[in-house]
């Protein structure tokens, strides 16, 4: 069941109506359905049920506190990836001990702050580091839990740019280097190594990849223990892949199955997973107003009230999501448009050739706008951010405010 549907001939989400929101709330606004976010990370968790296992939601793709509480409350654990993001953690109630710090630099003060909230895993990836975490340990005088990234050196067949599991990319310890990498870390008083974990990359349509790391990292694992370094868990990092328009993606439960069942004849490995994309994507909408229909020689333009600086990816990836109307017009004929932003760049479009009957004021729904949406949003051309609404049955809650645009400069001074 889609949580984001037509009723009456108006997008729902839930039992919300968008054009209710867009009228009370303004635009642009993301809107998050939280029975969506709720049946994706089911979808994970009860695929492992069989396994020891943890969910650990990818914090990068929607950091909002309302959306983290949310996952909270299932009892989700989290991947993070800053200092802030384990503040933003906190602050939505999550569990510290059920967390895992990814990431190939993390400062001091990171670390610090981490040991001190005691969390469950960091996933180290350089030698450097290793250093850098016994050092900020000792002082502290704890043990640092550790686990290193594996760069299995498999090719997932995704965008360039979101690609991570290859040896061209800054990601990982050489899966070659992988055992000297351990042994170092043995040596240091500090550290405790408890797992291994590898991401080799986001938006994957096809299970082969995870799979292919998979058993890379499951022969280390074997050759570690000859060698007395016992692994706890083997976190096999996010990736997988949503329905953006045409991509036929795995479901999480055939993926997670696929995985969960190399791992039954190892029942003393925890299995962990930091789904971000998968859970949180299609949880959510952008909705925005269109401003002025305007026509070219070449083209027709919608121009609309959200931009490049409120949803990057189509300007950084090309990528497509589908545009649709809140209150479709139902005798008017389609016209083809590029919908674009006020910002002042050409590549400032949400959508390239979209047919759509429309006219000025009309409210759009920018799809599957949940993960890496508002997260990458902006300032640019001192545009606030857009507002953020989570919806809970036939609850609105404002989870982010719009901003105010004197907040904008508050931290500036004139010289
Ligand atoms: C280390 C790590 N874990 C998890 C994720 C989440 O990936 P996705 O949103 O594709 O599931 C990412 C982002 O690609 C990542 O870099
Ligand atoms: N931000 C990217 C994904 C990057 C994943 C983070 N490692 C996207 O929107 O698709």
């Amino acid at each position: 069941m889609d949580f984001f549907s037509y009723q009456d001939n108006t997008l729902f989400a839930e039992d919300v109506s968008l054009a209710q929101i867009a009228a009370e709330h303004g635009t642009p606004t993301y809107v998050y359905s939280r029975k969506t976010l709720e049946r994706h990370w089911y979808a994970f968790d009860n695929a492992l049920s069989a396994h020891p296992h943890l969910i650990c939601f990818a914090v990068k793709a929607n950091s909002n506190i309302g959306v983290l509480s949310v996952l909270a409350k299932l009892g989700s654990g989290f991947d993070i990836v800053s200092g802030g993001e384990l503040a933003r953690v906190l602050a939505a109630g999550g569990d510290p001990g059920k967390v895992v710090f990814s990431g190939v630099a993390k400062t001091e003060d990171e670390i610090r702050f981490a040991l001190e909230q005691e969390i469950l895993c960091f996933n180290v990836e350089s030698f450097a580091e290793l250093d850098r975490i016994q050092k900020v340990a000792a002082e502290l005088n704890v043990q640092a839990p550790i686990s290193l990234r594996i760069n299995p050196d498999v090719d997932a067949n995704t965008h360039p740019y979101i690609s991570t599991g290859l040896k061209a990319n800054k990601f990982g310890i050489e899966h070659e280097k992988a055992v000297e990498t351990y042994q170092y870390a043995k040596t240091l008083p500090n550290l405790t190594i408890k797992g291994m974990d590898c991401h080799i990359g986001s938006q994957l349509t096809e299970t082969a990849p995870f799979v292919d790391a998979l058993d890379r990292l499951l022969s280390l694992v074997d050759e570690l223990a000859s060698l007395d370094i016992h692994i706890k868990h083997l976190d096999v990092g996010g990736g997988l892949g949503v329905t953006y328009k045409d991509e036929v993606a795995p479901h999480p439960n055939d993926y997670a199955s696929a995985i969960a069942s190399r791992m039954a004849q190892r029942p003393e490995l925890t299995l962990i997973m930091e789904p971000g994309r998968a859970i949180a994507a299609n949880a959510g909408v952008l909705l925005t107003k269109v401003e002025f229909v305007k026509q070219n020689a070449e083209k027709n333009f919608a121009i609309i009230d959200a931009a490049m600086n409120d949803l990057l990816r189509p300007a950084l990836y090309s990528a497509w999501q589908d545009i649709v109307p809140v209150l479709p017009r139902l005798n008017t004929p389609k016209v083809t448009y590029d919908v674009v932003g006020p910002v002042c760049e050409t590549g400032d479009f949400l959508g390239k050739d979209r047919d759509l009957a429309i006219q000025s004021d009309d409210i759009l729904a920018v799809k599957s706008a949940g993960a890496y949406g508002f997260v990458m949003s902006s300032n640019y051309n001192t545009r606030t951010r857009a507002a953020e609404i989570l919806v809970d049955g036939e609850q609105v809650h404002v989870v982010r405010k719009r901003e105010v645009l004197a907040d904008l400069w508050a931290n500036e001074s004139t010289v």
